[in-house]
């Protein structure tokens, strides 16, 4: 059987090679464990909650309709750190394709956080679909505005935990002269390094990066990830380093920031904003190239 179902997640398994499976907890639609010809993918720490009381530290948690805090919108401004999709839990909507398997995760205001719900009273469906390829994994989103008198203004991000052998020897390509944020100087530049390399805490976001941009985690000049995106115009790295994982009492073990960097795939510069009735949609693709420097 490709797709499996228990009463908290749901498994695809490839017909190709049962060593190339996704896992996705139902609580957030979290896909936590995508295994590529037996290799994991996917970092997720060893202290993650997946018992549906917490976000999970790790894998690729669902962040709408805030990243991070909002401090101007009256409704978005009273939400957590991104958001509610993360905690709640999701509908099982089914299997849509059998190879590559393919499955959907729904979540509307009926179902979600219901403490979170009455803090931003808006009228939405998401829909999640997972594709699992025999060498890649997509993830599609579709936010719908399903009321009929008000806007619906959100942000998207994929929160992707890629594991990595050694975070030293890791690059990032492709983000060369893409404005961004840096949280940890709280200032914006123009990034004029040929690549993204780590050596303390890294928190930016980058903005508006041009989509036929491919962003490469390179490993010892062997590129092990590619990101390809769609709708999808900021990308934001980040890699809490030694005194940031100290203090997140679910990231375990301490020394796991050295095999995990996250790329994440987002509309978060600024907010979306649907009309009634109005739809749209994005997705991330995750899978191997080779390496692919578009700028220097
Ligand atoms: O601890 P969380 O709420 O899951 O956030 C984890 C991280 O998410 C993003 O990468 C942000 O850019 C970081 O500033 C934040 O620390």
């Amino acid at each position: 059987m490709s797709v499996e179902e228990t009463d908290t997640e749901v498994i695809l398994t490839h017909p190709e090679n049962s060593k190339t499976f996704v896992k996705i907890l139902k609580y957030g639609a979290t896909v936590y464990s995508w295994s590529l010809e037996g290799q994991e993918q996917l970092w997720l720490s060893s202290a993650a909650k997946l018992d549906g009381s917490k976000p999970v530290r790790g894998g690729i948690p669902l962040v709408f309709p805030v990243f991070g805090k909002n401090e101007d919108d009256e409704f978005l401004s009273k939400l957590p750190q991104h958001g509610l999709a993360r905690n709640s839990t999701w509908e099982f909507l089914g299997q849509v394709s059998a190879n590559p398997p393919t499955v959907q995760f729904g979540l509307g205001p009926e179902l979600a956080n219901p403490e979170l719900t009455k803090l931003w009273p808006m009228d939405y469906s998401l829909i999640l679909t997972v594709e699992l390829g025999s060498g890649h994994l997509k993830t599609h989103i579709e936010v719908s505005n399903t009321s009929s008198s008000q806007p619906l203004k959100f942000n998207w991000l994929f929160h992707t935990y890629l594991k990595i052998a050694d975070i030293e020897d890791t690059l990032v390509s492709n983000l060369t002269g893409a404005k961004l944020y840096d949280q940890m100087l709280q200032e914006s530049y123009v990034d004029r390094q040929p690549v993204v390399s780590f050596h303390e805490e890294l928190d930016r976001i980058y903005q508006r990066v041009q989509e036929d941009r491919l962003i490469q985690v390179i490993d010892k000049g062997h590129p092990i990830h590619t990101v390809k995106r769609h709708n999808l115009p900021d990308v934001v790295t980040w890699n809490p380093w030694v005194e940031k994982s100290k203090g997140m009492a679910d990231f375990e073990p301490k020394s796991g920031f050295k095999e995990m960097v996250c790329v994440e795939s987002g509309h978060v510069h600024s907010l979306l904003e649907l009309q009634p009735g109005q739809s749209w949609t994005a997705y991330q693709l995750l899978y191997k190239d080779e390496l692919n420097y578009q700028v220097l």
